[in-house]
């Protein structure tokens, strides 16, 4: 593990696409736009990119002269927000992580390990501990949220009181109950006057915490808070990446939960690469439809945040989801296996709405229904796999080639197909 003293030497080493400022002038320049952007009300609305690019002239201009920091919160004490703030706290931001527990504050703030979700790692010591929710979020540039989707919007509404003019990006992987909120939504419903963002991306807390080099994205309509994060972020282990597409990048993070259960579920039987691989890709296929349903671009599945995180947690016992799948594949119900896993798994939540959204407005999504099948209605796994293999004839690419087309035409050869092999069967009964 980095000590926290040679973190700055870190960043320092992989700034190459950063331009040619240190780290510190980096936060600096960010914290300065943030601050300036909140003040003119930039950073409220729609951005106005030239009065972005003149907050960042002064900013350059500035930097030597006052050295600011970013200030950040991030809450929620679970895995994912701890291994955040410690990224950032090592970054050298002023970083404190809210945690809802106050005795597990105290114990973070003693030992600097977060006992009950990454107990094997010594956090920063530059990071800070709070109970208290407005101390958290008040006077912050950036408040990070990593609470499970079901406690999202209770969450804004605790800190709706306390934003002035924080920006505020989610970390959630969810979907609300029954509105089928995305996070994203839920900010515009409760907050709809903050700047906001979504981070997102191929993300297993453990290999973060181990130093071990990841990428993210956040995506954001405001630049000067996609370059925020960024700075905030990067390292020479983590590197953020950009996007405008809010919703693809959302969707992404929040699907792939789904198919890692599946995959959970597939190596619980043995399955070959060949099924994994065929597996993976009609997730990506089923993602991509359902997001653009949605609005979203089908290239952002292609992203970090689509096919990098659907591969991740499909292909690793580290994910949540995919232990969960795991479990079911070996006979338990989903109630033991929630019980047994005892952290958050999103897919179990995103099944059900997927399945309904999905249901009612007609989108193909095979493997979400199947699942639904084997985890809600108590369907055998093997016979609804089973049943998914003789799904018709549909093309490889949709985007490529449209379903209607293959579909119609080779059923129509199967057809003619099948009624030659009656014919000929018919001709050589009555020789
Ligand atoms: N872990 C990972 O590798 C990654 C996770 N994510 C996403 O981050 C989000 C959080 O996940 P993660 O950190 O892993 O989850 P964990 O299960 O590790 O922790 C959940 C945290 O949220 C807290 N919490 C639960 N309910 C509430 C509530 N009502 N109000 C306030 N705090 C609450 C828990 O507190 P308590 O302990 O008191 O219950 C705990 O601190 C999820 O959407 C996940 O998909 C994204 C990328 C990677
Ligand atoms: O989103 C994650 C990694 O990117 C974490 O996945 P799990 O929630 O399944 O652990």
């Amino acid at each position: 593990m980095t000590s926290s003293n040679n973190s700055n030497k870190d960043i320092g080493n992989d700034n190459s696409d950063m331009d040619n400022t240190t780290p510190e002038k980096q936060n600096s320049l960010l914290a300065g736009i943030i601050e300036r952007a909140s003040k003119s009300g930039i950073g409220r609305k729609k951005l106005n990119p030239s009065a972005v690019e003149s907050a960042v002239a002064k900013n350059m201009a500035d930097i030597h002269n006052s050295p600011t920091k970013l200030r950040l919160a991030f809450l929620g004490g679970g895995s994912f927000g701890t291994a955040m703030a410690n990224l950032a706290a090592r970054n050298g931001c002023d970083t404190t992580l809210w945690v809802r527990n106050k005795r597990a504050v105290k114990a973070m703030a003693k030992t600097q390990t977060n006992k009950k979700y990454l107990p094997s790692y010594k956090l920063d010591d530059r990071l800070k501990y709070s109970h208290d929710l407005a101390m958290a979020v008040k006077d912050k540039d950036i408040i990070f949220i990593a609470v499970p989707g079901l406690a999202f919007r209770e969450t804004l509404k605790s800190i709706a009181p306390f934003i002035s003019g924080q920006s505020i990006v989610s970390l959630t992987k969810g979907m609300e109950k029954d509105t089928f909120a995305l996070m994203s939504d839920i900010i515009k419903d409760e907050l709809p006057e903050v700047n906001f963002g979504v981070m997102s991306g191929p993300n297993l807390a453990i290999e973060i915490m181990k130093n071990m080099p990841s990428a993210t994205v956040i995506a954001s309509d405001s630049e000067p808070l996609r370059h925020a994060v960024q700075a905030a972020l990067h390292s020479a282990f983590f590197r953020v990446f950009a996007s405008d597409d809010v919703k693809g990048v959302e969707l992404g993070g929040a699907l792939k939960n789904i198919y890692a259960i599946a995959m959970g579920m597939a190596a619980a039987y043995d399955v070959g690469e060949n099924t994994k691989a065929m597996i993976l890709t009609c997730a990506l296929a089923e993602m991509s439809r359902f997001g653009v349903e949605a609005g979203a671009n089908p290239l952002t599945f292609l992203g970090l945040s689509g096919v990098g995180d659907l591969y991740a947690t499909c292909s690793s016992e580290l994910s949540r989801n995919y232990r969960i799948g795991n479990m079911l594949g070996r006979g338990m119900n989903i109630d033991a296996a929630v019980k047994k896993l005892g952290q958050t798994a999103e897919g179990v939540n995103t099944i059900q709405q997927v399945h309904e959204k999905a249901t009612k407005d007609g989108i193909y999504m095979p493997i979400t229904h199947a699942l639904y099948a084997v985890i809600y209605e108590d369907k055998a796994a093997l016979g609804v796999a089973l049943h998914l293999m003789e799904a018709g004839f549909r093309s490889d690419v949709e985007f490529v080639m449209a379903h209607d087309h293959s579909n119609a035409t080779l059923t129509a050869q199967m057809k003619s197909s099948n009624s030659h092999t009656e014919d000929e069967k018919d001709d050589t009964d009555s020789k």
